[in-house]
Parts: C-alpha cells; structure tokens; sequence
C-alpha cells in the first residue's frame, strides 16, 4: 500500500502538532498580494497593502537577491506583528525558498518558530511531487508542536515543473495541509522548454490563423492562449481534492488590459484567485474575482426559480436545472462571501 489509511491521513505528525484541518476555512482570496520584505520602504506599506489585499504574502524564493535572504526572512518576521491579521480578516502567507535549497531550513523554521500564530499559509515553490509536500508536512509538524500552535499551518503549491504538472493530482491530494495550487508559469515555461521570455500572458507568435480565402484576401488570425490546458487541469485536480486553484504572477505590470483579461480567463475556468506583483493589480484582481452584479442577480434568479434545486426553469428564453442551479449557487455563495467583506459590492448585489 502506498498511501495512509483514511484513519492515519488526518492525525498530526508530530506528537503536540496541531490537528488537521479537515474542511478548509473558507476565506475570499481573490488576490496573494507578493512584497518584498528586505525592502523597508515596500515593508513600510504592508498595512495598507492589508487593507486593500485579501492576501499578503511575504515573499522569500524568486526575485529577492541571494545576499538579502536573511534580510527578507528577518523582514517577513516582522510582517508578522504589523497588522493583526485575524482581526482585520486578511490572510498573512509566506513564499519559502524550494525545498533543494540553501534557504528552505532557516525559513520555514524562523518563520514557524517566530511568526507561526499569524501565518496561515505557507506557500511552497518548485513542487516535483506528493515527497515534497510529506518532507515539508512532518518538518512544519515538528515546529507546529515545538512553538505550541493550536491552529495547523495550510500548504499552497507552485506549479512550475513539468513534473510537478505531470503529478499535479497527487500533489493535491498529498496532505491535509493544502490549502490550494498556483500556476508558476515563468518557471514552468523555463522547465518545459517553451520559447518565450515572459512571466504569465499570452505571447504574439501563438495565434490560429484562418483558412485560405478563395479571393486571395488576407486570413484573419488571432493569439491564442498557451496556458488554457495547463489552468483546466490545475482547477480539475484542485477541485477534485476539495482545494482552490489560482493563477499566479502576470508580468508586465505596465499592461493592465491583458492582465485583467489573463485574470479573467482564470475566473472563468474555476480558479478563486491570483497573484499581485504591484499595488495596481489589486484592483484588477478585486475587479474580476469579484463576481458580476448582472451574472449575481441572474444567478439569484435561478435559485429562486428552483427553490429546491430540483425540476426545470424557463428563464428569458434560456433552460435552467439542477446543473444550473449548481452553477448559480457557485456565483451566489461567492457574491455573499465578497459582500461580506465590500460594502460597496454587498448594495451592487442587493440593488
Ligand atoms: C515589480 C516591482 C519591482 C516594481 O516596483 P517599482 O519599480 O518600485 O514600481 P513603481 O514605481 O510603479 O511603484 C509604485 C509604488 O508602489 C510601491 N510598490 C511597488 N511594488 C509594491 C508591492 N509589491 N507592494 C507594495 N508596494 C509596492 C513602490 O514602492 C512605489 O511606492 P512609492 O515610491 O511610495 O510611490 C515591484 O512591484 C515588486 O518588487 N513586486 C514584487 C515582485 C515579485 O514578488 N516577484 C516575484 C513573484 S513572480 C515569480 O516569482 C514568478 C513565478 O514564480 C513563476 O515562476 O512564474
Ligand atoms: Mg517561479
């Protein structure tokens, strides 16, 4: 055999460890807003960053300089005591450097031993397989119980290897501790080869062209999405292990339009979030995971059309039924979890 027994699955690893969770909390986490902590000035707005982000995540792994490791560790620590997190409702995460790394030891320790009541994620990069997740579920265990935490850790991971895709449904699966996936599509680019130089995004030379016109007249073409297979198959095994899927970095922070389109896509395919590089794609995130207030009165209608979730609805012209309903339900629990949080959404919903 394998795999743990279902009994063996959800008892700690360590002896004092917290227990798993065995339903996820369900939290609105529409953007994992990355900072920089070595940095004092980026440092200095993480509490207003907590004010406009679902999620703040302090960042360790790629695109902090390898002589400011210690620094950033140091600086995510403190992060920690800047803003009550629980009390203002917005989750506290941290990006670790990869587990094959010089950096891996000293961050989760530190971070678990100094910063472990208020960190509710720990976001893991470069996942190859379900070994990953068990190494890092019995280390964070043992410092679950050593800094007595009564409430357990969650696991996000990073999709950016071809193999971690390729097991992708056995990462989702590996613990009680995930918490969801992310698309890493930078690195996942880098691994699988593909010829581009681009973090997220579509890409110019990626485009179906028509067929030929019997005059002779120029095809039409257009760019197609590259990351379309990659996205479904992340939201169908993270669905299947009853976790959230996320998009991840887009990065031409000058180009709003094609990020709140990427941001979109992903919307739509399943996932519940995605990442912010930049203050200014917060809004973007907020905009687009934040569900239509046309889409949320239509799917209200559905449900009220079929109060018990059963039968058939003729709704302007359009067929409604269980499956719809479904679908309505999807849309209205996410309206009433975002109107618990923005006022502003919550009178654009009950208008
Ligand atoms: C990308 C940046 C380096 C850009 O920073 P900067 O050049 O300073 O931009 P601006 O001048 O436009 O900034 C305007 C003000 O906003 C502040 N700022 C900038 N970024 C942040 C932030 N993330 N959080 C809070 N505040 C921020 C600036 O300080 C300016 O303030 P002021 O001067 O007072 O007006 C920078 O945005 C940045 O470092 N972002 C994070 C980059 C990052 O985390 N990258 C790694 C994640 S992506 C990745 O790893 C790839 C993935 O793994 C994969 O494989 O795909
Ligand atoms: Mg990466």
């Amino acid at each position: 055999m394998s795999q743990k027994t279902p009994r063996n699955f959800f008892k700690p690893l360590a002896i004092g460890a917290p227990d798993p969770m065995r339903e996820l909390p369900v939290r609105l986490e529409r953007m994992i807003h990355f900072v920089p902590p070595h940095l004092d000035k980026v440092r200095a707005k993480v509490p207003q960053m907590a004010d406009q982000a679902d999620v703040v995540l302090a960042n360790l792994e790629d695109a902090i300089p390898s002589d400011a490791k210690d620094a950033a560790r140091a600086g995510a620590i403190e992060m920690a005591g800047m803003v009550d997190w629980q009390a203002k409702g917005t989750g506290f995460w941290s990006r670790v450097n990869p587990l094959n790394s010089p950096w891996f030891q000293d961050d989760v320790s530190e971070l678990v031993l100094k910063a472990g009541h208020q960190l509710d994620v720990i976001m893991l990069p470069k996942v190859e397989g379900p070994w990953d997740i068990h190494f890092a579920d019995q280390f964070v265990a043992q410092l679950e119980a050593k800094a007595g935490l009564k409430r357990p850790i969650l696991f996000h991971a990073i999709l950016e290897t071809a193999q971690g895709m390729a097991l992708v449904e056995d990462i989702a699966l590996a613990s009680p501790r995930m918490q969801g996936i992310s698309l890493g599509p930078a690195d996942l680019a880098a691994d699988r080869k593909m010829k581009t130089t681009r973090v997220g995004g579509g890409h110019p030379f990626y485009r179906v062209i028509d067929d030929p016109n019997e005059d002779g007249s120029p095809r039409a073409n257009a760019q197609q999405d590259p990351w379309h297979y990659t996205i479904a198959r992340m939201v169908d095994a993270c669905r299947m292990a009853g976790i959230n899927a996320f998009y991840g970095p887009f990065g031409d922070i000058s180009d709003l339009d094609a990020c709140e389109q990427q941001f979109r896509n992903a919307f739509l395919l399943g996932c519940a979030g995605t990442w912010s590089l930049h203050p200014n794609q917060i809004a973007i995130a907020k905009k687009v995971f934040s569900p239509d207030p046309n889409e949320v009165k239509f799917a209200r209608r559905i449900l009220e059309a079929m109060p018990d979730g059963t039968g058939v609805a003729m709704l302007d012209g359009k067929m409604q039924d269980d499956a719809t309903w479904k679908q309505a339900k999807v849309i209205s629990d996410l309206a009433d979890l975002v109107a618990a949080k923005d006022p502003d959404l919550a009178a654009a919903y009950s208008a």
